[in-house]
Protein backbone atom coordinates (compact mmCIF):
# COMPACT_ATOMS: atom_id res chain seq x y z
CA UNK A 1 0.00 0.00 0.00
CA UNK A 2 2.89 2.01 1.02
CA UNK A 3 4.80 1.04 -2.37
CA UNK A 4 1.10 1.97 -4.35
CA UNK A 5 0.75 5.40 -2.44
CA UNK A 6 4.34 6.77 -3.50
CA UNK A 7 3.22 5.73 -7.15
CA UNK A 8 0.22 7.26 -6.93
CA UNK A 9 1.63 10.68 -5.91
CA UNK A 10 4.69 10.75 -7.92
CA UNK A 11 1.83 10.77 -11.33
CA UNK A 12 -0.44 13.49 -9.65
CA UNK A 13 1.11 16.60 -8.64
CA UNK A 14 -1.85 17.47 -6.36
CA UNK A 15 -3.07 14.42 -4.66
CA UNK A 16 -2.57 14.04 -0.95
CA UNK A 17 -2.70 10.41 0.58
CA UNK A 18 -3.23 9.27 3.90
CA UNK A 19 -2.09 6.26 4.54
CA UNK A 20 -3.86 4.30 7.65
CA UNK A 21 -1.94 1.59 9.73
CA UNK A 22 -3.84 -0.55 11.89
CA UNK A 23 -1.52 -2.31 14.19
CA UNK A 24 -2.24 -4.77 17.57
CA UNK A 25 -0.72 -6.19 20.14
CA UNK A 26 -0.11 -9.24 18.58
CA UNK A 27 0.55 -7.67 14.90
CA UNK A 28 2.69 -4.89 16.13
CA UNK A 29 5.82 -6.98 15.80
CA UNK A 30 9.68 -5.42 16.40
CA UNK A 31 9.62 -5.35 12.64
CA UNK A 32 6.32 -3.52 11.99
CA UNK A 33 6.76 -1.32 14.52
CA UNK A 34 10.26 -0.40 12.88
CA UNK A 35 8.75 0.31 9.12
CA UNK A 36 5.99 2.17 10.61
CA UNK A 37 8.05 4.56 12.60
CA UNK A 38 10.21 5.00 9.28
CA UNK A 39 7.48 5.41 7.08
CA UNK A 40 6.80 8.45 9.88
CA UNK A 41 9.90 10.19 9.76
CA UNK A 42 9.72 9.86 6.11
CA UNK A 43 6.72 11.32 5.68
CA UNK A 44 5.96 14.20 3.45
CA UNK A 45 2.91 17.03 3.36
CA UNK A 46 1.45 14.45 0.69
CA UNK A 47 1.95 11.07 1.82
CA UNK A 48 1.21 11.15 5.95
CA UNK A 49 0.20 8.31 8.04
CA UNK A 50 -2.11 7.85 10.59
CA UNK A 51 -1.63 4.81 12.76
CA UNK A 52 -4.44 3.10 14.99
CA UNK A 53 -4.04 0.29 17.42
CA UNK A 54 -6.59 -1.95 18.05
CA UNK A 55 -7.23 -5.07 20.54
CA UNK A 56 -6.75 -8.71 20.11
CA UNK A 57 -9.90 -10.75 20.61
CA UNK A 58 -8.26 -14.10 21.58
CA UNK A 59 -11.00 -16.19 21.22
CA UNK A 60 -11.21 -15.93 17.20
CA UNK A 61 -8.26 -17.84 15.21
CA UNK A 62 -5.82 -15.21 13.62
CA UNK A 63 -7.05 -15.06 10.63
CA UNK A 64 -10.40 -13.99 11.85
CA UNK A 65 -8.78 -12.33 14.59
CA UNK A 66 -7.30 -9.43 12.02
CA UNK A 67 -10.02 -8.85 10.62
CA UNK A 68 -12.39 -8.41 12.88
CA UNK A 69 -10.30 -6.40 14.82
CA UNK A 70 -9.74 -3.90 11.79
CA UNK A 71 -13.30 -3.87 11.65
CA UNK A 72 -13.92 -2.71 15.31
CA UNK A 73 -11.68 0.17 14.47
CA UNK A 74 -14.33 1.71 11.96
CA UNK A 75 -15.24 4.28 14.55
CA UNK A 76 -11.68 5.63 15.12
CA UNK A 77 -10.77 5.52 11.15
CA UNK A 78 -14.05 7.40 10.32
CA UNK A 79 -13.61 10.18 13.52
CA UNK A 80 -9.41 10.42 12.89
CA UNK A 81 -9.94 11.10 8.94
CA UNK A 82 -12.61 13.83 9.49
CA UNK A 83 -10.35 14.83 11.98
CA UNK A 84 -6.83 14.58 9.92
CA UNK A 85 -8.41 16.03 6.44
CA UNK A 86 -10.42 19.20 7.65
CA UNK A 87 -10.02 21.13 4.56
CA UNK A 88 -8.77 18.74 1.96
CA UNK A 89 -11.55 17.01 -0.55
CA UNK A 90 -11.62 13.42 0.39
CA UNK A 91 -11.37 11.70 -2.83
CA UNK A 92 -11.84 8.07 -2.08
CA UNK A 93 -10.63 5.05 0.03
CA UNK A 94 -8.11 2.47 -1.59
CA UNK A 95 -8.68 -0.66 0.53
CA UNK A 96 -6.40 -3.78 1.35
CA UNK A 97 -8.26 -6.78 0.55
CA UNK A 98 -8.46 -7.64 4.44
CA UNK A 99 -9.95 -4.22 5.05
CA UNK A 100 -13.07 -4.27 3.72
CA UNK A 101 -15.09 -3.45 6.92
CA UNK A 102 -14.03 0.06 5.83
CA UNK A 103 -16.44 -0.07 2.96
CA UNK A 104 -18.83 1.18 5.24
CA UNK A 105 -17.11 3.67 6.33
CA UNK A 106 -16.57 5.36 3.10
CA UNK A 107 -19.78 5.06 2.07
CA UNK A 108 -20.93 7.32 5.41
CA UNK A 109 -17.78 9.82 4.08
CA UNK A 110 -19.92 10.10 0.89
CA UNK A 111 -16.89 8.73 -0.93
CA UNK A 112 -16.24 5.82 -3.13
CA UNK A 113 -14.06 2.95 -2.50
CA UNK A 114 -11.47 1.33 -4.02
CA UNK A 115 -9.67 -2.39 -3.52
CA UNK A 116 -6.69 -2.72 -3.70
CA UNK A 117 -5.74 -6.80 -4.87
CA UNK A 118 -2.43 -7.53 -3.86
CA UNK A 119 -2.34 -11.46 -6.18
CA UNK A 120 -2.65 -11.41 -10.17
CA UNK A 121 -5.59 -10.45 -11.96
CA UNK A 122 -5.71 -14.33 -12.53
CA UNK A 123 -6.55 -15.51 -9.26
CA UNK A 124 -9.33 -12.34 -8.75
CA UNK A 125 -11.04 -14.14 -11.56
CA UNK A 126 -11.17 -17.04 -9.86
CA UNK A 127 -12.09 -15.50 -5.96
CA UNK A 128 -14.86 -13.78 -8.14
CA UNK A 129 -15.94 -17.20 -9.47
CA UNK A 130 -16.51 -19.18 -6.67
CA UNK A 131 -17.78 -16.37 -5.30
CA UNK A 132 -20.31 -16.12 -7.88
CA UNK A 133 -21.05 -19.92 -7.56
CA UNK A 134 -21.97 -19.84 -4.01
CA UNK A 135 -23.46 -16.53 -3.90
CA UNK A 136 -25.94 -17.71 -6.70
CA UNK A 137 -26.29 -20.67 -4.28
CA UNK A 138 -27.52 -18.48 -1.78
CA UNK A 139 -29.64 -16.72 -2.53
CA UNK A 140 -30.93 -19.14 -5.46
CA UNK A 141 -31.23 -16.54 -7.67
CA UNK A 142 -31.90 -16.70 -11.79
CA UNK A 143 -28.51 -16.57 -12.62
CA UNK A 144 -26.35 -19.10 -15.09
CA UNK A 145 -23.08 -20.04 -14.30
CA UNK A 146 -20.64 -21.66 -16.83
CA UNK A 147 -19.55 -24.75 -15.24
CA UNK A 148 -16.12 -26.91 -17.20
CA UNK A 149 -18.17 -30.23 -16.38
CA UNK A 150 -21.22 -28.83 -18.17
CA UNK A 151 -21.96 -28.68 -21.73
CA UNK A 152 -25.03 -25.71 -21.06
CA UNK A 153 -25.02 -23.34 -18.46
CA UNK A 154 -26.24 -24.08 -15.21
CA UNK A 155 -29.18 -22.33 -13.64
CA UNK A 156 -28.44 -21.12 -10.04
CA UNK A 157 -31.78 -22.41 -8.96
CA UNK A 158 -30.46 -26.56 -9.45
CA UNK A 159 -27.61 -25.81 -7.15
CA UNK A 160 -26.83 -29.10 -4.90
CA UNK A 161 -29.23 -27.88 -1.94
CA UNK A 162 -25.75 -28.14 0.13
CA UNK A 163 -24.87 -25.08 -1.18
CA UNK A 164 -27.75 -23.03 -0.05
CA UNK A 165 -26.73 -23.31 4.08
CA UNK A 166 -23.46 -21.29 5.20
CA UNK A 167 -22.49 -24.41 7.47
CA UNK A 168 -23.43 -27.33 4.90
CA UNK A 169 -21.21 -25.12 2.03
CA UNK A 170 -18.17 -24.61 3.86
CA UNK A 171 -18.18 -28.61 4.71
CA UNK A 172 -18.57 -29.08 0.76
CA UNK A 173 -15.59 -27.14 0.40
CA UNK A 174 -13.22 -29.00 2.88
CA UNK A 175 -15.04 -32.09 0.98
CA UNK A 176 -13.63 -31.24 -2.20
CA UNK A 177 -9.97 -30.45 -0.54
CA UNK A 178 -9.81 -33.59 0.89
CA UNK A 179 -10.77 -35.34 -2.28
CA UNK A 180 -8.06 -33.22 -4.08
CA UNK A 181 -5.74 -35.37 -1.88
CA UNK A 182 -6.37 -38.81 -3.17
CA UNK A 183 -4.32 -40.17 -6.27
CA UNK A 184 -7.74 -41.29 -7.91
CA UNK A 185 -11.00 -41.16 -7.93
CA UNK A 186 -13.43 -44.35 -9.19
CA UNK A 187 -16.92 -42.64 -10.15
CA UNK A 188 -20.44 -44.16 -10.43
CA UNK A 189 -20.83 -43.35 -13.80
CA UNK A 190 -20.42 -44.30 -17.56
CA UNK A 191 -18.04 -42.31 -19.60
CA UNK A 192 -20.42 -42.76 -22.54
CA UNK A 193 -23.15 -41.06 -20.06
CA UNK A 194 -21.07 -37.94 -18.78
CA UNK A 195 -18.45 -38.11 -21.68
CA UNK A 196 -17.82 -34.47 -21.49
CA UNK A 197 -17.67 -33.47 -17.70
CA UNK A 198 -15.54 -37.05 -17.62
CA UNK A 199 -13.15 -35.71 -20.43
CA UNK A 200 -13.13 -32.25 -18.44
CA UNK A 201 -12.23 -33.38 -15.25
CA UNK A 202 -9.19 -35.54 -17.33
CA UNK A 203 -8.44 -32.20 -18.47
CA UNK A 204 -7.75 -30.79 -14.85
CA UNK A 205 -4.75 -31.07 -12.36
CA UNK A 206 -7.26 -33.01 -9.81
CA UNK A 207 -7.02 -36.74 -9.35
CA UNK A 208 -7.12 -39.10 -12.48
CA UNK A 209 -10.77 -40.14 -12.70
CA UNK A 210 -12.07 -43.97 -13.42
CA UNK A 211 -15.40 -43.80 -14.52
CA UNK A 212 -16.25 -47.61 -13.75
CA UNK A 213 -20.41 -47.50 -12.73
CA UNK A 214 -23.15 -48.15 -13.11
CA UNK A 215 -22.59 -50.35 -9.87
CA UNK A 216 -25.19 -51.91 -8.46
CA UNK A 217 -27.38 -55.17 -8.77
CA UNK A 218 -28.90 -54.97 -12.21
CA UNK A 219 -32.11 -57.16 -13.20
CA UNK A 220 -33.28 -59.53 -10.31
CA UNK A 221 -36.53 -60.54 -11.13
CA UNK A 222 -38.61 -60.34 -7.90
CA UNK A 223 -41.58 -62.54 -7.26
CA UNK A 224 -43.54 -60.83 -4.92
CA UNK A 225 -47.43 -59.14 -5.96
CA UNK A 226 -46.22 -55.87 -7.60
CA UNK A 227 -44.33 -57.72 -10.21
CA UNK A 228 -47.18 -60.06 -10.51
CA UNK A 229 -49.47 -57.43 -10.99
CA UNK A 230 -47.09 -55.68 -13.18
CA UNK A 231 -47.27 -58.84 -15.33
CA UNK A 232 -50.97 -58.42 -16.44
CA UNK A 233 -50.03 -54.57 -17.99
CA UNK A 234 -49.33 -53.61 -21.50
CA UNK A 235 -46.51 -53.30 -22.61
CA UNK A 236 -44.96 -49.03 -21.57
CA UNK A 237 -48.50 -48.96 -19.81
CA UNK A 238 -47.51 -48.05 -16.24
CA UNK A 239 -45.83 -45.11 -14.90
CA UNK A 240 -43.86 -45.48 -11.71
CA UNK A 241 -43.20 -43.31 -9.23
CA UNK A 242 -40.52 -43.55 -6.66
CA UNK A 243 -38.44 -41.08 -4.31
CA UNK A 244 -35.84 -43.03 -3.18
CA UNK A 245 -34.61 -43.74 0.20
CA UNK A 246 -35.63 -40.97 2.11
CA UNK A 247 -38.81 -40.08 -0.30
CA UNK A 248 -41.89 -39.78 1.93
CA UNK A 249 -45.38 -37.49 1.88
CA UNK A 250 -48.05 -36.70 3.64
CA UNK A 251 -51.31 -34.87 3.27
CA UNK A 252 -51.96 -32.29 1.05
CA UNK A 253 -49.07 -33.39 -1.07
CA UNK A 254 -50.33 -37.31 -1.03
CA UNK A 255 -53.86 -35.67 -2.49
CA UNK A 256 -52.53 -33.63 -5.35
CA UNK A 257 -50.19 -36.97 -6.58
CA UNK A 258 -53.62 -38.92 -6.22
CA UNK A 259 -55.57 -36.15 -8.03
CA UNK A 260 -53.24 -36.15 -11.17
CA UNK A 261 -52.45 -39.84 -11.31
CA UNK A 262 -56.53 -40.50 -11.65
CA UNK A 263 -56.57 -37.53 -13.88
CA UNK A 264 -53.58 -38.51 -16.09
CA UNK A 265 -56.05 -41.62 -16.99
CA UNK A 266 -52.50 -43.72 -17.01
CA UNK A 267 -51.81 -47.20 -15.25
CA UNK A 268 -49.21 -46.45 -12.03
CA UNK A 269 -47.53 -47.95 -9.94
CA UNK A 270 -46.77 -45.57 -6.87
CA UNK A 271 -44.41 -46.24 -4.04
CA UNK A 272 -45.60 -44.09 -1.74
CA UNK A 273 -43.87 -43.92 2.16
CA UNK A 274 -44.76 -42.09 5.29
CA UNK A 275 -42.30 -38.89 6.72
CA UNK A 276 -39.88 -40.83 9.63
CA UNK A 277 -40.53 -39.24 13.00
CA UNK A 278 -37.75 -37.52 14.33
CA UNK A 279 -36.52 -34.29 11.99
CA UNK A 280 -35.81 -33.61 8.55
CA UNK A 281 -33.48 -37.01 8.63
CA UNK A 282 -35.18 -39.61 10.23
CA UNK A 283 -35.89 -42.77 7.43
CA UNK A 284 -39.17 -42.83 6.02
CA UNK A 285 -41.62 -45.85 7.05
CA UNK A 286 -44.09 -47.44 4.74
CA UNK A 287 -47.76 -46.52 5.73
CA UNK A 288 -49.43 -49.26 7.78
CA UNK A 289 -52.65 -48.13 5.82
CA UNK A 290 -52.21 -45.69 2.98
CA UNK A 291 -56.15 -44.96 3.06
CA UNK A 292 -55.22 -43.09 5.68
CA UNK A 293 -53.56 -40.48 3.45
CA UNK A 294 -55.17 -41.37 0.75
CA UNK A 295 -58.74 -39.28 -0.67
CA UNK A 296 -61.48 -40.90 -0.09
CA UNK A 297 -62.19 -43.90 -2.51
CA UNK A 298 -58.99 -43.19 -4.45
CA UNK A 299 -57.95 -46.84 -4.10
CA UNK A 300 -61.06 -48.25 -5.34
CA UNK A 301 -62.15 -46.03 -7.91
CA UNK A 302 -58.25 -46.91 -9.34
CA UNK A 303 -58.14 -50.39 -8.54
CA UNK A 304 -58.06 -51.86 -12.11
CA UNK A 305 -55.57 -49.22 -13.37
CA UNK A 306 -52.99 -49.08 -10.12
CA UNK A 307 -51.38 -50.31 -7.16
CA UNK A 308 -49.96 -47.76 -3.89
CA UNK A 309 -47.31 -49.84 -2.46
CA UNK A 310 -44.46 -48.93 0.50
CA UNK A 311 -40.65 -50.03 -0.38
CA UNK A 312 -40.96 -51.52 -3.66
CA UNK A 313 -38.35 -53.70 -5.82
CA UNK A 314 -37.16 -50.50 -7.83
CA UNK A 315 -34.68 -52.15 -10.27
CA UNK A 316 -37.32 -55.42 -10.42
CA UNK A 317 -39.86 -52.75 -11.68
CA UNK A 318 -37.70 -50.49 -14.14
CA UNK A 319 -36.73 -54.04 -15.70
CA UNK A 320 -40.61 -55.22 -16.60
CA UNK A 321 -41.69 -54.30 -19.65
CA UNK A 322 -44.88 -52.78 -18.31
CA UNK A 323 -43.32 -49.84 -17.28
CA UNK A 324 -43.49 -46.67 -19.72
CA UNK A 325 -42.06 -44.09 -17.44
CA UNK A 326 -40.83 -43.57 -14.34
CA UNK A 327 -41.51 -39.87 -11.75
CA UNK A 328 -38.03 -39.78 -9.45
CA UNK A 329 -36.69 -37.87 -7.11
CA UNK A 330 -33.40 -38.01 -9.73
CA UNK A 331 -31.06 -40.40 -7.09
CA UNK A 332 -28.14 -40.57 -8.58
CA UNK A 333 -28.79 -44.95 -8.47
CA UNK A 334 -32.23 -44.37 -9.73
CA UNK A 335 -31.15 -42.27 -12.50
CA UNK A 336 -28.31 -45.26 -13.37
CA UNK A 337 -30.82 -48.45 -12.89
CA UNK A 338 -33.88 -46.19 -15.36
CA UNK A 339 -30.90 -45.53 -18.38
CA UNK A 340 -29.61 -49.39 -17.93
CA UNK A 341 -33.07 -50.72 -18.51
CA UNK A 342 -34.18 -47.19 -21.01
CA UNK A 343 -37.40 -45.96 -19.19
CA UNK A 344 -37.77 -42.08 -19.80
CA UNK A 345 -37.92 -40.09 -16.74
CA UNK A 346 -40.14 -37.51 -15.57
CA UNK A 347 -37.93 -35.01 -13.05
CA UNK A 348 -38.71 -34.42 -9.13
CA UNK A 349 -35.85 -33.81 -7.17
CA UNK A 350 -36.29 -33.40 -3.52
CA UNK A 351 -32.45 -32.45 -1.73
CA UNK A 352 -29.28 -33.42 -1.76
CA UNK A 353 -27.22 -32.87 -5.95
CA UNK A 354 -30.96 -34.14 -7.08
CA UNK A 355 -31.59 -30.66 -8.57
CA UNK A 356 -28.36 -30.83 -10.77
CA UNK A 357 -28.97 -34.48 -11.89
CA UNK A 358 -32.74 -33.25 -13.28
CA UNK A 359 -31.01 -30.37 -15.12
CA UNK A 360 -28.32 -32.71 -16.50
CA UNK A 361 -31.08 -35.74 -17.18
CA UNK A 362 -33.94 -32.89 -18.92
CA UNK A 363 -31.38 -30.05 -20.45
CA UNK A 364 -28.13 -31.74 -20.95
CA UNK A 365 -28.99 -35.44 -22.41
CA UNK A 366 -32.68 -34.79 -22.72
CA UNK A 367 -33.85 -38.22 -21.61
CA UNK A 368 -36.06 -37.14 -19.17
CA UNK A 369 -39.00 -34.66 -19.17
CA UNK A 370 -40.04 -31.64 -16.36
CA UNK A 371 -42.05 -32.02 -13.18
CA UNK A 372 -39.83 -29.70 -11.72
CA UNK A 373 -36.28 -29.27 -11.77
CA UNK A 374 -35.84 -26.67 -9.06
CA UNK A 375 -38.22 -28.68 -6.09
CA UNK A 376 -36.72 -28.84 -2.38
CA UNK A 377 -38.54 -30.62 -0.29
CA UNK A 378 -37.39 -28.33 2.52
CA UNK A 379 -39.18 -25.60 1.02
CA UNK A 380 -42.52 -27.71 2.23
CA UNK A 381 -44.17 -26.50 -1.01
CA UNK A 382 -46.87 -28.75 -2.91
CA UNK A 383 -46.93 -29.56 -6.24
CA UNK A 384 -49.89 -29.34 -7.58
CA UNK A 385 -51.83 -32.00 -9.14
CA UNK A 386 -52.16 -29.93 -12.70
CA UNK A 387 -48.62 -29.69 -12.80
CA UNK A 388 -48.15 -33.12 -11.82
CA UNK A 389 -50.68 -34.40 -14.33
CA UNK A 390 -48.85 -32.56 -17.08
CA UNK A 391 -45.28 -33.95 -16.28
CA UNK A 392 -47.05 -37.11 -15.94
CA UNK A 393 -49.00 -36.96 -19.90
CA UNK A 394 -45.89 -35.42 -21.48
CA UNK A 395 -43.29 -38.79 -20.14
CA UNK A 396 -45.94 -41.29 -20.99
CA UNK A 397 -47.73 -39.89 -24.39
CA UNK A 398 -44.31 -38.05 -26.01
CA UNK A 399 -42.07 -40.30 -27.49
CA UNK A 400 -39.09 -38.15 -28.40
CA UNK A 401 -37.08 -38.74 -25.43
CA UNK A 402 -37.49 -42.73 -25.46
CA UNK A 403 -35.15 -42.90 -28.65
CA UNK A 404 -32.37 -41.36 -26.73
CA UNK A 405 -32.65 -43.11 -24.00
CA UNK A 406 -32.85 -46.27 -25.59
CA UNK A 407 -29.15 -45.12 -27.07
CA UNK A 408 -27.93 -44.14 -23.80
CA UNK A 409 -28.96 -47.42 -21.99
CA UNK A 410 -27.06 -49.33 -24.81
CA UNK A 411 -24.25 -47.38 -24.30
CA UNK A 412 -24.26 -47.61 -20.77
CA UNK A 413 -24.94 -51.41 -20.91
CA UNK A 414 -21.46 -52.21 -23.39
CA UNK A 415 -19.62 -50.61 -20.31
CA UNK A 416 -19.62 -53.27 -18.42
CA UNK A 417 -19.32 -55.68 -21.49
CA UNK A 418 -15.46 -57.17 -22.09
CA UNK A 419 -13.79 -54.24 -23.21
CA UNK A 420 -16.69 -51.62 -22.60
CA UNK A 421 -15.37 -48.05 -21.04
CA UNK A 422 -15.76 -49.52 -17.42
CA UNK A 423 -14.57 -52.50 -17.72
CA UNK A 424 -11.47 -50.72 -18.94
CA UNK A 425 -11.13 -48.51 -16.28
CA UNK A 426 -11.97 -50.92 -13.72
CA UNK A 427 -8.98 -52.50 -15.48
CA UNK A 428 -7.07 -49.43 -15.58
CA UNK A 429 -7.81 -48.75 -12.12
CA UNK A 430 -5.82 -51.96 -11.24
CA UNK A 431 -3.22 -51.87 -12.92
CA UNK A 432 -2.50 -48.48 -11.60
CA UNK A 433 -3.08 -49.84 -7.83
CA UNK A 434 -0.25 -52.92 -8.50
CA UNK A 435 2.39 -50.54 -9.84
CA UNK A 436 1.89 -48.21 -6.45
CA UNK A 437 4.93 -48.80 -4.21
CA UNK A 438 2.24 -50.28 -1.24
O1 LIG B 1 -38.95 -48.22 -2.79
C1 LIG B 1 -37.74 -48.21 -3.11
C2 LIG B 1 -36.96 -47.05 -3.09
C3 LIG B 1 -35.64 -47.13 -3.48
N1 LIG B 1 -35.10 -48.32 -3.86
C4 LIG B 1 -33.68 -48.40 -4.26
O2 LIG B 1 -32.93 -47.55 -3.43
C5 LIG B 1 -31.91 -46.93 -4.17
C6 LIG B 1 -32.09 -45.42 -4.03
O3 LIG B 1 -30.91 -44.80 -4.42
P1 LIG B 1 -30.88 -43.34 -5.08
O4 LIG B 1 -31.75 -43.27 -6.26
O5 LIG B 1 -29.46 -42.99 -5.32
O6 LIG B 1 -31.57 -42.41 -4.03
P2 LIG B 1 -31.22 -42.04 -2.49
O7 LIG B 1 -31.43 -43.20 -1.65
O8 LIG B 1 -32.06 -40.86 -2.23
O9 LIG B 1 -29.66 -41.67 -2.58
C7 LIG B 1 -28.81 -40.71 -1.95
O10 LIG B 1 -27.52 -41.02 -2.47
C8 LIG B 1 -27.36 -40.85 -3.88
C9 LIG B 1 -25.93 -41.21 -4.25
O11 LIG B 1 -25.64 -42.49 -3.88
C10 LIG B 1 -27.66 -39.43 -4.29
O12 LIG B 1 -27.63 -39.33 -5.73
C11 LIG B 1 -29.04 -39.02 -3.79
O13 LIG B 1 -29.30 -37.66 -4.10
C12 LIG B 1 -29.13 -39.25 -2.29
O14 LIG B 1 -30.42 -38.93 -1.83
C13 LIG B 1 -32.03 -47.39 -5.60
O15 LIG B 1 -31.12 -48.43 -5.84
C14 LIG B 1 -33.45 -47.92 -5.68
O16 LIG B 1 -33.59 -48.97 -6.60
C15 LIG B 1 -35.86 -49.45 -3.88
O17 LIG B 1 -35.40 -50.53 -4.24
N2 LIG B 1 -37.17 -49.36 -3.49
Amino acid sequence: MVELAKLLVHRHSTLVISLVIITSPSTATAAVTRYADSLAAAATPRVSLLRLRGEDDPSLPAGNAAVSMIESQRTRVREALLEFTPTARLAGFVLDMFCTSMLDVAEELGVPSYLFFPSGAAFLGFTFHIQTLHAAAAESTEAELVFPGLVRPLPGKVLPSGLLHEEWAAASYRMARDFRKSKGILVNTVKELESYAVDSLSRTENPKVYPVGPIGEKSRREDDETIEWLDQQPESSVVFLCFGSMGAFRGEQVREIASALEGSGHRFLWSLRRPGEGGPWASPTDYEDVREVLPEGFLDRTAEVGRVMGWVPQAAVLAHKSIGGFVSHCGWNSTLESVWFGVPMATWPMYAEQQFNAFLLVEELEIATEVRMDYRSESEEVVSAEELERGIRSLMEDCSRKGRMKGFSDLVRGALTDGGSSSSSIAEFIGDVSNNDL
